[in-house]
């Protein structure tokens, strides 16, 4: 049995480090784990801009501990105002990775998103033309459509015609939960279509998020699906899909505003992340994948180079801490007071 695993350097292709004083406390963790991110827009108000982007790339760095060997991506968000030639500006300059798209009103801070594909076509025109890839929420909005099947149905609905009518745009389908959304990345490996996959949707099924009464700290978007649907992702990432890759989507909130009669979606995982995967890939046999998931498809997808360095893994009990901060006003963690199988060593 394999007890010590060490992989090349990994990245996590979609984080949420936010602002102020919970950037300061949320990016040191993902910073000790990862060697890039991609950090995403959804402040408020959004980052819309090259400058605003700037700052915010500015401020991340400022929040990590000196010798800290850590690159922020930056994304911009689009709203049916962006200026093409301020995203191609961005991605020429080196200070945008990507764009990222919120259906408006799809997940958090996304009021500012787009209302329809039409209003952002010179957007995606130009970033096909450069090569730049675009992030996508990928759930409908349509009040009559079951948030089940939101995911689904804008595969069907948004982005095959997307895909249609902009032929050689680069995707990511973020944070994947549906079998439909994993067989369609399965379908398109030639590196046009990429996916991340997030911890949680590797590990729970929508059970979870009523398991003996309402559990808050589950609950994210999109939505923890189906147990079919659970065990579908999992196969495509365990068995290796060159196309899927790390993206923890790790989504702090302050405890009073996820225990709340409107509870905001997210789950915090940054400080266990490669932990709790490894978990996933060690349950299925599969620890000779992780390194292919965590360290290469994604900067393969994105045309940059692998990290240089490792990180290491062993079998040994991790506790997941109960709250991260202290105080009444706190995160908590995804699996908070559970023990882990793998813990990173420092
Ligand atoms: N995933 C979430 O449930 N929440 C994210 C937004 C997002 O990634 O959709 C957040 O910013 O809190
Ligand atoms: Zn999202
Ligand atoms: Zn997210």
């Amino acid at each position: 049995m394999l007890d010590r695993l060490t992989i090349r350097r990994p990245d996590d292709w979609h984080v949420h480090l936010r602002d102020g004083a919970m950037l300061k406390a949320v990016a040191p963790p993902t910073a000790r784990q990862f060697g890039r991110a991609i950090v995403m827009p959804n402040l408020s108000p959004p980052v819309t801009d090259v400058a605003a982007a700037e700052a915010y790339r500015a401020r991340i760095l400022a929040a990590l501990p000196a010798g800290v060997n850590f690159v922020p991506l930056m994304t911009c968000y689009l709203t049916d105002a962006t200026d093409p030639a301020e995203v191609r500006r961005g991605f020429e300059s080196g200070v945008f990775t990507a764009c990222k798209l919120y259906p408006a009103h799809a997940t958090t801070n996304s009021a500012h998103g787009v209302t329809s594909i039409a209003h952002i076509a010179p957007v995606l025109e130009a970033m096909q033309a450069i090569g730049m890839p675009l992030l996508v929420h990928g759930e409908v909005t349509d009040p009559a459509v079951d948030i089940f099947d939101r995911e689904a149905v804008f595969i069907d609905r948004v982005l095959t015609p997307m895909l249609a009518d902009f032929p050689a745009l680069k995707v990511v389908m973020e944070h994947i939960t549906t079998a439909e959304a994993a067989a369609f990345a399965l379908d398109n490996p030639g590196g046009r279509i990429g996916a991340t996959v997030t911890p949680q949707h590797l590990v729970i099924n929508r059970n979870a998020i009523f398991a003996g009464g309402l559990r808050p700290h589950a609950y994210c978007l999109p939505v923890a699906k189906r147990e079919a649907h659970r065990v579908a992702v999992r196969a495509a990432v365990t068995g290796g899909a060159r196309n899927i890759f790390l993206g923890t989507d790790t989504a702090p909130h302050m405890v009073e505003a996820k225990l709340s009669a409107c509870g905001c979606a997210g789950i915090f995982s940054a400080l266990t992340a490669l932990e709790l995967y490894a978990e996933v890939f060690d349950q299925d046999d599969a620890l000779d994948r992780f390194e292919g998931f965590a360290s290469e498809n994604g900067a393969r997808f994105y045309g940059l180079p692998l990290n240089e360095g490792t990180v290491t893994l062993e079998r040994a009990p991790l506790d997941v801490p109960e709250q991260f901060g202290a105080g009444e006003s706190h995160v908590v963690p995804f699996r908070a007071g559970e023990t882990l199988a793998w813990r990173m060593v420092d």
